[in-house]
């Protein structure tokens, strides 16, 4: 690499790489580091990419643009050096690991939920890796046990979004009991007809049980948006009952259920929103679906992982099901030829669960600043005990 000379950030910043941000793609085939303290200009032999790194600072590689807010705000950080890929979509394998090595040493990665890490990814970024800090809440796409051997801390962003996932749940379940998506159809198709006493007749949440999988902080803001649709009970399943919310839920009251089995028959809407690990991986299969009252409601805003799809898809056809509401599913994005598409009364929306701006600003925000404290070896704002 060659030493070129002292150049201001901003002649960098401002024209090549706000014209190829702009364009949405990858900018250029080797790294270029951007903050607004830089000093330096470095032309790679190998690649002849520009870079400007300070030696000393640590570097964060941003595997892929957060909000604009965000990236603005990156370049006021001063303590570490940004190495911004540029990409706007998924950030490829390859991609990721190829600015690793050219970028060495890194010592931290800023992702999301589609950046899927592996033990190559980490190896390419070798020992100098002190963090990952993954915009989401959900970490199934980082191995956490291989995180833990290396020591290499997680941040994440819990919280922030659950009231946003909390609305997109109470939408999905008004959407599946009163058939929003069948009935826009109808009417787009020119199929509304004189008044009918039966058509699109759905099911009212008044006196209902509403079942939850996973009384977490977002099984519980779900619940405590429906309680004045004046939902009847509520029943929960998970591994311990939680008193505290129950409370909170008070009218109409919450009942614990450590077994899925015995919740299934009571509940006539049934809201996934347990994380999905190891013990929750296809829970929610044919014969537990098929354990669900006729006519019964599932919504799940958790990961589609949960629910076993081919059998959701079995009981649909069979008509045991009054109406589904799904933000998540498998795999995501969903290939248009999928069954799921072709069914009736299926609310289905693209993942959009934490899809305000409000929310995505913060968790940019909280990600960039758990990806800064965690490579300076201070207290993330949200960090994954490992
Ligand atoms: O699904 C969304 C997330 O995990 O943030």
């Amino acid at each position: 690499m060659r030493l070129l000379h002292a150049l201001s950030p901003s002649s960098i910043a401002s024209s090549t790489l706000r014209a190829h941000f702009a364009s949405g793609k990858a900018p250029h085939r080797g790294p270029i580091a951007t903050s607004s303290t830089r000093r330096w200009l470095l032309l790679s032999g190998t690649t002849g990419a520009i870079r400007h790194l300070s030696v000393a600072k640590p570097r964060i590689l941003v595997a892929r643009e957060l909000t604009e807010d965000a990236m603005a705000a990156l370049e006021k950080e001063t303590r570490v050096d940004f190495i911004r890929t540029g990409i706007r979509e998924v950030c490829p394998k390859d991609t990721m690991i190829r600015y690793l090595k050219e970028s060495a040493p890194i010592s931290g990665i800023i992702l999301t939920l589609t950046e899927k890490v592996d033990q190559e990814i980490l190896d390419a970024a070798g020992p100098s890796l002190k963090a990952i800090s993954t915009m989401s809440v959900g970490y199934e796409h980082i191995p956490t046990p291989l995180l833990k051997e290396r020591s290499i801390r997680l941040g994440y962003t819990p919280d922030v979004l659950t009231d946003a996932v909390a609305e997109i749940a109470v939408g999905l379940v008004l959407a599946a009991c009163r058939k929003f998506r069948d009935a826009e159809e109808e009417l787009r198709a020119g199929k509304w007809g004189a008044w009918n006493p039966t058509w699109m007749a759905g099911m009212g949440l008044t006196g209902k049980t509403v079942g939850i999988v996973g009384l977490g902080s977002c099984g519980v803001e779900v619940a405590r948006r429906l309680v004045p649709f004046k939902v009847g009970r509520f029943v929960y399943q998970g591994t311990r009952p939680h008193a505290d919310k129950e409370r909170t839920l008070t009218p109409p009251g919450a009942t614990f259920y450590s077994s899925l089995d015995e919740m299934l028959p009571l509940c006539d809407v049934l809201v996934i929103t347990c994380a999905l690990t190891p013990q929750t991986q296809g829970i929610i299969n044919y014969g537990r679906l098929k354990l669900l009252p006729k006519g019964a409601v599932v919504v799940n805003v958790a990961r589609g992982g949960i629910v076993v799809q081919p059998d959701l898809v079995r009981v649909v056809r069979e008509g045991h099901l009054g109406g589904v509401g799904l933000d998540v599913m498998t795999p995501e994005p969903l290939p248009m030829d999928d069954e799921l598409l072709r069914l009736p009364g299926m609310t289905l929306l693209p993942h959009l669960g934490s899809a305000t701006r409000e929310t995505r600003e913060e968790m940019s925000q909280i990600t960039i600043n758990n990806a800064v404290n965690g490579v300076l070896g201070e207290p993330m704002p949200a960090e994954l005990k490992l």
